[in-house]
């Protein structure tokens, strides 16, 4: 709820947020435009703020996900206004238009996060099975604290139910891509989101 109402108020307030580009083509499916870059800038701005609040006592580790959170990290943390560490983990378990029921750890961790502040930074939360993973290999770890941030969240499509602190948009069960999200490897650059038609 909280989510939608910002989109819509952001839209109310500033036209630009209407600056959708038309349709896209991606192996011949047809994606439609869902979410601009205005409105994602600005949501991301929103949660940079909450976590510079949230975290200005203990510098985080910030722990993007590849491939998918490639751009989402990027601006998120240029709206981080105290001090972070940033790493990366890259894991796989979407194939095509669906969750294959498997993670694939595609590269691990090259920081000691035990008694530090983590906070592992997601594009999409879909299934949960990804982040189910990473909650579970991190706490391995011993972490002071671990809190999760997703760009996108889709209620109606958790299985493995996760304890959410930031989310940009909870969105419906329905296949996107853009801004770091791909089909089949291509949409990843561009700059705002797009759903299946
Ligand atoms: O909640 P889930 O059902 O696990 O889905 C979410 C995961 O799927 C996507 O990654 P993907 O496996 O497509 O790899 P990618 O980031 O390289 O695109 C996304 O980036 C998440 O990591
Ligand atoms: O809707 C999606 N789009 C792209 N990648 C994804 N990974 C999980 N869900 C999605």
């Amino acid at each position: 709820m909280g989510q939608n109402f910002f989109f819509y108020i952001c839209i109310a307030l500033d036209p630009r947020a209407f600056l959708f580009e038309s349709m896209t083509l991606i192996k011949n499916k047809e994606f439609v435009p869902y979410i601009s870059a205005y409105a994602l800038k600005k949501r991301i701005e929103e949660l940079g703020t909450e976590i510079s609040k949230d975290f200005a006592d203990e510098p985080a580790v910030l722990i993007g996900v590849l491939n998918g959170a490639f751009m989402f990290l990027a601006d998120l943390t240029k709206k981080v206004t105290v001090p972070i560490e940033v790493s990366f983990i890259k894991v796989s378990s979407y194939k095509g238009l669906e969750s294959s029921g498997s993670v694939m750890n595609l590269m691990g961790l090259d920081v000691d996060l035990e008694g530090r502040s983590v906070i592992i930074v997601e594009d999409i939360i879909d299934t949960g099975l990804s982040m189910k993973y990473l909650l579970e290999l991190i706490e391995k770890q011993k972490p002071k604290r671990i809190a999760v941030a997703s760009l996108l969240v889709k209620p109606d499509a958790i299985i493995h139910k996760i304890k959410i602190d930031y989310i940009g948009f909870e969105i419906p069960n329905k296949f996107v891509v853009g801004y770091g999200m791909d089909y089949d490897g291509f949409g990843r650059n561009l700059p705002a989101l797009y759903q299946l038609k």
